[in-house]
């Protein structure tokens, strides 16, 4: 809401798919603050904007202003925040404010976070006269929505949510039919994605036409429903998103992003512009790899030159139009004048009304969102796969990389939170690869070839885990009995892996450096790699496995925001997190306590027939990468068997570690 942009012309909403009456009664209590909190912001220009942000940095601010001032609004926050902390502990809203506002009147007893009525509550409608600021200024428009969820309608995730939203914020004038693709090559290119006007069709015929030749079944149409006409409340040309544990850091963002689709030479070719993802809570040598600075800086910057970045669900400033799916043309202006400026005719308790009815579970039955048009169902990155469609529609996105991040997010901060963002990424960009969407075949002939690559990258982040299990069991195994596998050190045939393993490792070292890691971030991340290969990735190919023979539906499981006292502590002292018997563990410990199984064995063995062996030469190849595995996996033994903390390796893991590497040992013995 404080965003360095006209109030009027912004508007700011709240999608909670928890449909929590502690989210709306915090929502409401921000409304109010807003009153206070967004003058101050703009009297004295102060960054970041996020209240919770900007008062957890230091006091130095407070030069900006008297410091009577200063505490005044930093006691109204603190206060503020007191208020929703001790109503969340309670778990209930206070009876007094329940008068406050009709909103809370929504809830009931029976209202449980899957099964409820759709909430949409209007919470400052800024094209009231008098919805301002204590000193008078317009504020944007808040609104809070929660879409109906019922146990036997199926609710898509962060998908559906964003297309609940989507339709709240399409104000469509016309019913009638949207073309979304014409095969038949009828239709003139400006109609498709447009909604056209029944009878008369923009492709010279008229629907009834299009119908009665058949040709609908060639001419992809969606049916968009009467209702939908009557809403709603902003239909802006540009839609922003963040995820919910994100917040804004740059005042500017806003006009930045702007700056890319006003420009007169290539404005109109841009679909999306996206901002990359970044973390305030990293610890210093990012112990669990999730800095993402290589793919912001390298594999972001590299696409942005191909046709464009990955939409990657957050951060990102969207055409309303691209993401109705209006396929790019030549001639394409964007109408800034769209838009509802005006005072709503009706009023809020209508409007309401009729976001309310685009937000049930039914709406959408029928039509073609989540499909051709809105964001994409089905698919655990629901970003990428619907980024990717718009890049094969014509489009071309932008990547903003500013030294101030735009936006700062939360990252996992935990082993197991780690593994679980990583399954789904790698199992939903495994299942792009392996769906019709993908890009090397949808993708043929709409967007570059290299660009394609670049999005392959992680559509084969997955079936990377098979060859890295061959490569940290059969080789550690085959040094344990003596198997030689590789070239000999001395032979020349050993020059590739040597280029191969010397090259790949100071070039990731280089990235790395160059992008922002550290010496000890870098090592940390060749860790998660190894681990995220045996765990995650692996897990995502079985999921796919499972989804390709009909045993099981895509997922979107939510990592979590919150961890205790304890873990935090070891998160600052960046000492890795286990603490539950989670089966991923078990992997974890079986490899790593295998090929230290396997070192020790093949170093004895070595040594008892003597360094200068021939043998030596040809085992020395696995000896390393053996050794390499053991090394990388110092804390992974510390956690089994020297750590005396919760957060330690659990001892049946540990036991249940031990009893498969027998198990592998049994035909090495044998
Ligand atoms: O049923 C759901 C599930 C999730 N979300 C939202 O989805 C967002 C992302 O979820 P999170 O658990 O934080 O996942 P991350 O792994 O941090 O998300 C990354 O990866 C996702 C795709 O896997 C993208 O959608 C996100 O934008 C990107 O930040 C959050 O804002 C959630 O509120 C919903 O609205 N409804
Ligand atoms: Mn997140």
């Amino acid at each position: 809401m404080a965003y360095n942009y006209p109030p009027e012309k912004l508007s700011v909403y709240l999608s909670d798919d928890g449909g929590s009456i502690l989210t709306f009664y915090g929502m409401w209590e921000a409304s109010l603050f807003a009153k206070h909190w967004l003058p101050f912001c703009k009297r004295y220009n102060i960054e970041p904007r996020s209240p919770a942000a900007y008062f957890s940095e230091s006091d130095g601010h407070q030069e900006l202003c008297t410091p009577k001032e200063w505490s005044l609004i930093k006691d109204m926050f603190d206060e503020m925040t007191e208020r929703i902390d001790t109503a969340v502990m309670s778990g209930k809203i206070p009876e007094e404010i329940n008068a406050k506002h009709k909103g809370f009147y929504e809830w009931n007893q029976e209202i449980t976070s899957k099964n409820h009525q759709p909430i949409v509550q209007i919470l400052i409608d800024g094209k009231d006269q008098n919805a301002v600021d204590n000193e008078g200024n317009a504020l944007p428009t808040l609104v809070y929505m929660a879409r109906e969820k019922r146990p036997q309608h199926h609710h898509n995730f962060k998908a559906g949510a964003m297309n609940a939203l989507s339709e709240i914020l399409n104000r469509k004038i016309v019913p009638g039919l949207i073309v979304t693709e014409c095969v038949a090559k009828r239709c003139v290119p400006e109609s498709i994605g447009k909604l056209i006007d029944a009878p008369s069709v923009t492709c010279g015929m008229s629907i009834k036409l299009h119908r009665a030749q058949g040709l609908h079944t060639s001419c992809h149409m969606a049916q968009v429903p009467e209702i939908r006409v009557s809403s709603v409340i902003s239909n802006s040309p540009i839609i922003m998103n963040v995820d919910c544990d994100m917040y804004s850091n740059n005042n500017d963002a806003v006009r930045d992003a702007l700056c890319f689709f006003l420009d007169e030479e290539m404005g109109h070719k841009i679909g999306f512009v996206q901002y990359p993802q970044n973390y305030n809570n990293l610890s210093k040598n990012d112990i669990y790899g999730n800095s993402l600075h290589v793919i912001n800086e390298v594999e972001m910057g590299g696409m942005d030159s191909l046709g464009g970045p990955l939409y990657i669900g957050t951060g990102c400033f969207h055409r309303r139009e691209i993401l109705c799916g209006r396929k790019f043309t030549k001639d394409y202006q964007e109408d800034w004048n769209a838009g509802i400026k005006d005072k709503l005719q009706e009023s809020i308790d209508e409007t309401e009304e009729k976001a309310k009815s685009l937000a049930a579970c039914t709406y959408e039955h029928g039509t073609q969102w989540g499909d051709e048009i809105g964001v994409k169902y089905g698919c655990a990155v629901e970003d990428v796969i619907t980024g990717l469609a718009i890049h094969c529609r014509g489009w071309e996105s932008v990547y903003n990389n500013p030294k101030k991040p735009a936006f700062m997010g939360v990252g996992p901060t935990t082993l197991a939170q780690t593994i679980l963002q990583h399954k789904r990424w790698s199992e939903g960009n495994l299942s792009i690869f392996l769906s019709k969407y993908n890009v090397f075949l949808f993708g043929h002939g709409k967007t570059k070839l290299r660009h394609q690559m670049g999005y392959h990258i992680y559509g084969l982040w997955a079936p990377n885990s098979l060859a890295t299990l061959y490569y940290v069991i059969i080789p550690s195994l085959a040094l344990l009995k003596g198997t030689p596998l590789f070239p000999e050190i001395t032979s020349p045939w050993i020059a590739p892996f040597v280029y191969v393993f010397c090259v790949k490792n100071m070039y990731s070292l280089y990235e790395a450096l160059s992008s922002g890691d550290t010496l000890k971030g870098w090592w940390n991340g060749q860790r998660m790699w190894l681990v995220k290969r045996i765990t995650s990735y692996l897990f995502g190919v079985l999921d796919n496995l499972r989804k390709l023979l009909g045993l099981s539906k895509m997922n979107f499981v939510v990592s979590p925001k919150v961890s205790d006292e304890d873990e935090s502590k070891r998160y600052e002292q960046e000492i890795m997190e286990f603490g539950s018997s989670d089966p991923e563990y078990v992997i974890i410990g079986t490899i790593t306590l295998l090929n230290l199984v396997c070192l020790l064995g093949g170093l004895s063995k070595v040594m008892k027939v003597g360094w200068n062996n021939i043998h030596l030469d040809a085992l020395f190849p696995q000896l390393i990468l053996c050794g390499m595995v053991v090394i990388t996996s110092i804390p992974f033994y510390e956690a089994m068997f020297l750590r005396k903390d919760k957060g330690r390796i659990p001892f049946p893991v540990t036991l249940a570690s031990i009893g498969f590497v027998m198990l592998a040992l049994l035909p090495a013995i044998v």
